[in-house]
């Protein structure tokens, strides 16, 4: 190498098979429409969360939602929506398991009702949705789980490391057979708890928990687009998620929580919580991966143990994400007809791009 060479402009190259995401609020309307195309453009598949207002209860529900989004696909996009059931304490079995029969819906979601967004309709006592449970372990169907308890007395970063003790692992010693994912795990509780568990477990890790810490949402002024639930949780918290999510292991894959409110929601005196990230999701991750001396693992986190936990083949086609010395520019909102949508800023340039 002659010592006059510039530095190239393509700095480094990686190809993955083509990612899913396994946990995606798309919601509905011009919401929809708006969000859509940012998760199709990269994302072949994902697990379509059910907490619409009013939520998609039944097999019903889940396919004329699963024909709306499939209206709203930007032309010539090959996507494939995951349907999810939302559970109540009225939800019948029977219902469920035809769902998943047909293939129509890939996962049932608990939600805590009070948990978080949405989430008035949810469970308020287990021994009510007892049934349904039984029918999924029966069927293989997995239960996709918010993972936070709602008890006013239990502190907000608690609440997490609460839902395993009390709720998660009694369940799961009940119904040992009861397929689970922990959807957005925050702490390093739910890292270890995931760890031990066995093959009929695992964890999704979002982007934005792998970025932030609390600090980033409340020191030096408050950041609306920075709250989400779980909420981010302290710095030993965030590197333990790192550490899993770049650890090979198949017990943890990508789920964005990629969560779109209006600004006037989120900058608000009661704002709402999620994190849109699914703009910017792997570019993120690629940065994230690289940082840790892991972009030989991306493909596994994004593309690989999600369809071998849920019993799906792995994509076809490819991803390409090549590293510039020039940073990515992406928009900082979306227009919707609903109002813009901020996308998630990171905070530090980023210097993956993923390809066309
Ligand atoms: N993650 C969030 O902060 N919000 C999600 C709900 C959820 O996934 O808990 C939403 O629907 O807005
Ligand atoms: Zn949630
Ligand atoms: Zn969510």
């Amino acid at each position: 190498m002659g010592s006059g060479l510039r530095y190239p402009a393509l700095m480094q190259e990686i190809v993955i098979q083509r990612p899913d995401d396994w946990h995606l609020h798309l919601r509905d309307g011009a919401m929809l429409r708006a969000v859509l195309p940012e998760t199709t453009r990269h994302f072949a598949r994902a697990i379509i969360m059910p907490n619409l207002v009013p939520p998609v209860v039944t097999a019903k529900d889940a396919a004329a939602y699963r024909d709306r989004i499939l209206a709203a696909l930007p032309e010539g996009a090959t996507f494939q929506p995951l349907m999810t059931l939302y559970l109540t304490e009225g939800t019948d079995p029977a219902d469920v398991a035809a769902a998943a029969a047909s293939g129509l819906v890939k996962a049932v979601k608990l939600y805590p009702a009070g948990a978080t967004t949405n989430s008035q309709s949810g469970v308020r006592d287990l021994t009510r949705v007892m049934p349904v449970l039984e029918k999924m372990a029966d069927i293989g169907l997995p239960l996709c789980t918010h993972g936070e308890v709602t008890d006013a007395q239990v502190d907000i970063f608690d609440r997490e490391a609460v839902f395993i003790d009390t709720v998660l692992a009694p369940l799961r010693r009940r119904l040992p057979e009861l397929r689970v994912v922990m959807e957005h795990i925050t702490t390093e509780e739910g890292v270890a708890y995931a760890a031990e568990a066995g093959d009929g477990l695992a964890a999704t890790i979002t982007t934005h928990h792998l970025i932030l810490n609390r600090n980033h949402i409340l020191a030096g002024g408050i950041r609306p687009h920075y709250y989400c639930l779980p909420v981010a949780k302290r710095e030993k918290h965030r590197l333990a998620l790192r550490k899993a999510a770049t650890s090979g292991s198949p017990r943890y894959f990508l789920g964005t929580d990629s969560a779109p409110h209006v600004d006037a929601l989120k900058e608000h005196a009661c704002g709402c919580a999620g994190c849109f990230t699914a703009t910017n999701t792997m570019a993120l991750l690629a940065h994230v991966f690289e940082e840790e001396g892991a972009l030989d693992r991306l493909e596994g986190f994004a593309s690989r143990h999600g369809p071998a936990f849920y019993r799906l083949p792995v994509n076809d086609g490819t991803l390409r994400l090549v590293k510039r010395a020039e940073p990515c520019i992406w928009p900082e909102k979306i227009a919707s007809d609903a109002g813009p949508v901020t996308v998630f800023n990171p905070g530090f340039p980023v210097l993956w791009h993923v390809l066309p």
